[in-house]
């Protein structure tokens, strides 16, 4: 998988290693808290899971396949509906 060029597509993201991350700010922490609960629906629906640190209001957001040990489509898939999540609560 060419991954810098999937993450040319979304930029929130990095790669550190065999993972992308992103952090999301959220207005205020019942905010995150929401985005966390949001992004939980869409995991469950993919089976595939962020690894996620809550820090007042802001998340840091990992995404790997652990199962693959690498990125895969999922990881990218998961990423642009995490940025969909933020967008929609102004983070
Ligand atoms: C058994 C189950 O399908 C696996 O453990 C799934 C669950 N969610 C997962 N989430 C992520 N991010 N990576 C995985 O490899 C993974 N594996």
């Amino acid at each position: 998988m060419d991954v810098e060029s999937r993450l040319k597509d979304l930029p929130a993201w990095r790669r550190e290693g065999e993972e992308i991350r992103r952090t999301v700010e959220a207005p205020d922490f019942p905010t995150a808290i929401r985005i966390v609960d949001a992004i939980a629906v869409k995991a469950e629906e993919l089976n595939h899971h962020p690894d996620i640190d809550i820090r007042w209001r802001t998340l840091h957001l990992a995404l790997t396949t652990h199962d693959q040990g690498g990125l895969t489509e999922l990881d990218f898939t998961l990423a642009a509906l995490i940025d969909a999540i933020a967008a929609e609560h102004d983070a």
